[in-house]
C-alpha cells in the first residue's frame, strides 16, 4: 500500500497534514499516537471509509479493516455473522475463519448472539471478520482492546504468522507496548508520521 500526501481536516481542525506511508508485504508495522492524534482518521482513509481532502492511497489487492468501533448486529449469532461475510467476500467455506476462531479461543461461542457476547469476545469476532478472507493488507485499529493477557499474546502470534506468510500488517494503538514485535514503528504527531525513535520516546 502506498500513501502519499494525505491531508484531512474536520472543519478548522487539521488532523492529517501530509502523511506518507508505504506498507510492504511481509512487514509488521505500527503507528502510535496520543488520543485524538488522528490514527482512526488515517485508517478510515486507508480503508476507503473516509475520503481524504488531499493525497492518494494505492493498494494492489484485497485488504482487511478492523475498525476501532465494533460493528456487529446484536441480533445475529457469531455463525450468522461469519456466513454473512462469507457471502460478501465470496468465500468457498469458513475454514480460515474457523482457524482464526480457534487461535483466539472462541469457537465455543458460534451459536451465541453478538448482543450477549463480552466486550473481548465481540472484539475477537470483529478481528475474525477482518481477517477471514485472508487479505494481503491488514489495517487493525486498536485490535486487542478488551483482550485478556493470553488472548493478547495469541493476537501477536497471529499477526507475526500473517507477516511471515507475506501479508502487510499495520497495527494502530495509543500505547507503544511490545514494540520489539514490530518491524517498523511510527508516531503520528501533529498530523504527520515520524519514525518512533526520532520522536525521542
Ligand atoms: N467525524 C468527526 N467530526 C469532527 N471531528 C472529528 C471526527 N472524527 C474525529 N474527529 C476529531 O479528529 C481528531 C482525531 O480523531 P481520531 O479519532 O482520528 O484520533 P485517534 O488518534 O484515533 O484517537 P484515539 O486514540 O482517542 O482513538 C480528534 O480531535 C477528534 O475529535
Amino acid at each position: 500500500m502506498e500513501v502519499r500526501g494525505l491531508r484531512h481536516a474536520y472543519g478548522r481542525r487539521d488532523v492529517l497534514r501530509g502523511v506518507d506511508l508505504d506498507l510492504q508485504p511481509g512487514r509488521l508495522s505500527g503507528i502510535v499516537g496520543e488520543n485524538g492524534a488522528g490514527k482512526s482518521t488515517l485508517l478510515k482513509i486507508l480503508a476507503g471509509e473516509l475520503r481524504a481532502q488531499r493525497g492518494t492511497v494505492r493498494h494492489p489487492g484485497r485488504f482487511g479493516y478492523c475498525p476501532q468501533e465494533v460493528v456487529l448486529n446484536d441480533a445475529l449469532t457469531v455463525r450468522q455473522h461469519l456466513l454473512y461475510f462469507k457471502a460478501a467476500f465470496q468465500l468457498p467455506d469458513l475454514e480460515h475463519a474457523e482457524e482464526i476462531m480457534d487461535v483466539l479461543r472462541f469457537s465455543g461461542y458460534a451459536d451465541d448472539r453478538a448482543g450477549v457476547l463480552s466486550g473481548g469476545t465481540r472484539q475477537k469476532l470483529n478481528l475474525t471478520l477482518a481477517l477471514m478472507h485472508d487479505p494481503q493488507v491488514l489495517l487493525l485499529d486498536e485490535p486487542y482492546q478488551g483482550f485478556d493477557w493470553d488472548t493478547y499474546r495469541r493476537f501477536w502470534d497471529l499477526a507475526a504468522r500473517l507477516r511471515d506468510a507475506g501479508r502487510s500488517v499495520l497495527v494502530v494503538s495509543h500505547l507503544a507496548y511490545d514494540i520489539e514485535r514490530l518491524d517498523e514503528l511510527w508516531r503520528l504527531d501533529c498530523g504527520v508520521l515520524q519514525p518512533y525513535e526520532t520522536a525521542g520516546a
